[in-house]
């Protein structure tokens, strides 16, 4: 397996100007947030599973890898099939969680599971993200966790081999991903679960609606109805296969292409139903001037040239933020963007990244407590840091489209979520994709 370690030379990269509409129709790799799920629901199922056009990036490896770590038999040689075969959890073992918010909360409650010591730990901003929660749930369930007192990595879960279960209430506040990552073991846990979140509203609905969508696919008995409690039945998880969607984050920067250069980008092989919000990234990208479709080619959004400013609400995709900005940088009118404070715990503080990178290159904008004001005006060449986020290179690549001389400081960064984004970046932008 690649990408694995923390440690890349730095990759500068000079994001290209499009000098014409884009006109592509693209592939892109699958969806890191069920390449997550799928993987950890077949090591905890009680027979084999397949994930068809799985993500191969950073994260998903180090999910893997994690998971093999834990015993569990992964095969991912074949990049469009990942085979995996449950067998019993077994430590001591220590899991690599890089940067990713989803191996970082979704494998400690698998850990409770395993019989020995489970030690984690990964990129030093990795110790620095929302964990504690997660922790305090773990243990009134009955598992027991070392771990800082600031309540973050590196920690150890010292695994039973078994998990009580029962009711637990959490503040998921900074991130979903403290829940969906108690409700993907739950199912083995002796008592399942009841998961309460008391606190200020959990970001990113539509991945807790993967989470939940998921587990029912593998055959889990799971109540949502109760705004802000989850309650999942003990019992087994079925093996079965799972059609990895292509990635609608990854998709973002290709679609904003379109409207920045009045062009049009297909993504191939999209589902007629998605578990990926992708009402939510259409109704988006209308506001801001594009005409999306979904026909039999894929998802196609068109623009016009002219990208209008946005006032939204982006809590439940904060993840599209980096690239929203980028957009509205270069609209023809104001935009405010609000709900995504819990975006400053992710791979770096996005808010006050993306004000003070673009401030560098003349913007004008500022940061909220939970989001960004956007105010248009020309913007100039200069270096962009991205801060190890490979989100923060997506917004540099579709603010270069039309500003000259954007250099990114590290695009490697891209390998988090998709290693190949600068080769299918240039390749769209030169017409040779
Ligand atoms: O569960 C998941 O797969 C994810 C949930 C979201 O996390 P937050 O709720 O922390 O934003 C999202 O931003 C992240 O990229 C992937
Ligand atoms: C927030 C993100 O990732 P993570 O799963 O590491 O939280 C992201 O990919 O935008």
């Amino acid at each position: 397996m690649g990408n694995l370690t923390a440690t890349r030379p730095p990759q500068p990269w000079t994001a290209p100007t499009a000098s014409d509409p884009v006109a592509a129709t693209l592939r892109l790799p699958g969806s890191k947030s069920m390449t997550a799920r799928a993987l950890v629901l077949g090591a905890l199922a009680s027979g084999p599973s397949t994930l068809d056009r799985p993500l191969r990036a950073r994260d998903t490896e180090l999910m893997a890898g994690g998971l093999r770590e834990l015993g569990a038999h992964m095969s991912v040689s074949d990049d469009d099939r990942w085979l995996v075969r449950p067998h019993p959890l077994v430590g001591p073992a220590h899991v690599d969680v890089g940067l990713a918010g989803t191996v970082m909360r979704f494998l400690p409650p698998v850990a409770g599971l395993a019989e020995g010591r489970v030690t984690f730990d990964g990129d030093p901003h990795a110790r620095t993200r929302p964990l504690g929660p997660l922790i305090g749930a773990l243990r009134s369930l009955g598992v027991r966790v070392d771990a800082p007192p600031t309540g973050s990595l590196p920690l150890a879960v010292l695994g039973a081999g078994r998990v009580a279960g029962g009711e637990v209430v959490i503040d998921a506040s900074a991130s979903s991903q403290l829940v969906s990552g108690l409700l993907l073991a739950a199912p083995r846990f002796d008592r399942g679960v009841v998961v309460r979140h008391e606190g200020p509203p959990v970001p990113s609905a539509p991945h807790l609606r993967m989470t939940v969508q998921m587990l029912r696919a593998a055959g889990a008995a799971v109540d949502d109805t109760t705004p802000d409690v989850w309650a999942v039945e003990p019992g087994p998880l079925t093996g079965r296969g799972w059609e990895i969607e292509p990635d609608l984050s990854g998709a973002a920067p290709f679609f904003a292409a379109a409207l920045v250069t009045g062009g049009e980008v297909t993504l191939q092989g999209w589902p007629r139903s998605s578990l990926q919000p992708v009402e939510q990234l259409r109704g988006l990208l209308h506001r801001m001037g594009g005409e999306v479709t979904l026909g039999t080619a894929g998802l196609t959004v068109r623009g016009t040239g002219t990208v209008r400013g946005l006032d939204a609400d982006l809590s439940d995709v904060g993840e599209l933020t980096p690239v929203l900005t980028a957009l509205a940088m270069l609209a023809d009118s104001p935009s405010r963007l609000t709900g995504v404070g819990h975006i400053r715990g992710h791979e770096t503080d996005r808010v006050a990244a993306l004000a003070k990178e673009f401030t560098a290159l003349g913007a004008d904008l500022t940061e909220t407590t939970d989001g960004l004001e956007i105010r248009p005006r020309p913007l100039r060449g200069g270096t962009f840091r991205t801060y190890d986020d490979h989100r923060m290179a997506h917004a540099a690549a579709v603010a270069g489209l039309a500003v000259p001389g954007i250099e990114v400081d590290d695009v490697s960064c891209t390998s988090k979520t998709m290693p190949e984004f600068p080769a299918l970046w240039s390749g769209m932008v030169t017409g040779k994709s």
